[in-house]
């Protein structure tokens, strides 16, 4: 068989330092938070994604940058020993989980360089970072799946499933998704069937819900699912906001709370709360505890999850976290706040406003390192010092990192900080 030519580089292809589809041999050095493995040429910064560190690869060039190429990985020449066979017959081709082929300590060694890293160049600290608290379940975790489709065609459904990898838009079919819960497992044959019997539901490219609650799997994003955690009832809507991975949640939960009380704060702010997660579980240690959310029905939720579960002094309001400080009775240097925002980390409004009040102590928890990093900077430069890095692995299998920072209050800021 006469070997394929080389495909023509596409039009805006920059063609130094390397040739379109120029063949590499590579030595992996690291593995960074967005699950590139990073090799150098001369100095030279080349990532491939499904490499591992101290592996030797061959890599095909499909993209130079200004400062770093592209490559993909085409065979693993010296396998490291920490490479397993991935569990999932989609892994590569899924955009789901990147590390399904690295053992799992090593995942979590790996989060733990990462983010020490990221607190360096982007939070431009030094610090230590805790081992990664690892999950107590590694596969079939995660309690919600959203799969999509796009929009029917000739009155077909295609794909059902997740975007493809490096894809924003390629759908892949995904009939089974091994780190979805059992239960999610069991019932997505009969919810993908149905979509595809019933096309005519569907005018547009769709999302699917699936969450699972107790042993049931809910499916409509208004009905109420219930997780219990350390004890304490939570009723939330399912398509609200709840953590994807309750088997975490217990020793999760616990640090935050201990660390939030840990600097002899007595009231408790929990800020972009949900439906009363923090808050509830951390309300044991304070005296007072006084929530906000953006989302009506969850801040809704939240405060008849107080009262469900008899926490008499806890209050829930539903608005934007800065509003949270006006109304605030109790002294700032009694106060430990809560943070933990969507993935576009802290408002300016919110910031400004928590500075200005100054509380004792903040807990910051986040899903996203980037905006965590920035924001951890105004935090520096505002009176307050990073005590403790805590990663939490919610995400196994995937290169998600889920970082918990505790941050206290050391001094008044003399200079404006924005
Ligand atoms: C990462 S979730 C955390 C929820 C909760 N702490 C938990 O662990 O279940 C972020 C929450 O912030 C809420 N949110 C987004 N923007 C907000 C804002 N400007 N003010 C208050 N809450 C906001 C979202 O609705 C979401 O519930």
């Amino acid at each position: 068989m006469s070997e394929s030519p080389t495909p023509s580089a596409p039009k805006k292809f920059n063609p130094v330092p390397f040739a379109y589809h120029e063949e590499l041999t590579l030595d992996i050095e690291k593995l960074t938070n967005l699950a590139q493995g990073i090799a150098r040429v001369n100095g030279w910064v080349v990532m491939v994604p499904f490499a591992l560190p101290g592996e030797r690869v061959l890599a095909r060039i499909y993209r130079n940058h200004k400062n770093y190429s592209d490559a993909d990985l085409i065979r693993v020449i010296n396998p490291s020993p920490d490479r397993i066979d991935p569990r999932c017959p989609l892994f590569g081709t899924c955009g789901g989980c990147q590390y399904q082929n690295l053992h799992y300590d090593t995942q979590l060694t790996w989060k733990q360089q990462q983010v020490a890293e990221l607190l360096k160049h982007m939070g431009g600290i030094e610090h230590p970072v805790e081992p990664v608290i690892p999950s107590p379940t590694q596969f079939n975790y995660r309690s919600k799946i959203t799969p999509h489709f796009q929009q029917p065609r000739n009155g077909q459904i295609a794909e059902i499933g997740f975007l493809a990898n490096a894809s924003r838009h390629r759908i892949i079919d995904v009939p089974h998704c091994d780190i979805a819960m059992t239960q999610i497992n069991e019932k997505l044959p009969v919810i993908r069937a149905d979509v595809r019997a019933n096309p005519q539901r569907y005018k547009r490219a769709a999302t699917l819900l699936m969450r699972a609650s107790q042993e049931h799997v809910l499916t409509e994003s208004g009905h109420i699912a219930v997780e219990i955690v350390n004890g304490i009832r939570f009723e939330f809507k399912a398509g609200d906001f709840f953590q994807n991975n309750p088997y975490i949640l217990p020793a999760f939960v616990d640090h935050v709370g201990r660390e939030a009380a840990a600097s002899g704060a007595t009231h408790l702010l929990d800020t972009y709360c949900g439906s009363g997660l923090f808050a509830l579980t951390c309300a044991k240690h304070f005296q007072s505890v006084t929530g906000i959310e953006i989302s009506e029905s969850a801040a809704a939720r939240a405060a008849h999850n107080a009262q469900i579960n008899q926490i008499t002094h806890a209050t829930f309001q539903a608005g934007s976290a800065e509003h949270i400080f006006k109304d605030i009775t109790h002294p700032a240097s009694d106060t430990a706040v809560i943070v933990d925002p969507p993935r576009a980390g802290c408002g300016d409004a919110f910031l400004d406003q928590l500075f200005a009040f100054g509380p004792r102590s903040v807990v910051y928890v986040s899903c996203n390192p980037a905006t965590q990093m920035r924001d951890l900077t105004k935090f520096l430069q505002s009176g307050y010092t990073l005590e403790k890095v805590q990663p939490f692995d919610l995400f196994p299998q995937t290169r998600h990192l889920e970082c918990v920072m505790t941050l206290v209050k050391t001094s008044t800021p003399t200079t404006a900080t924005r």
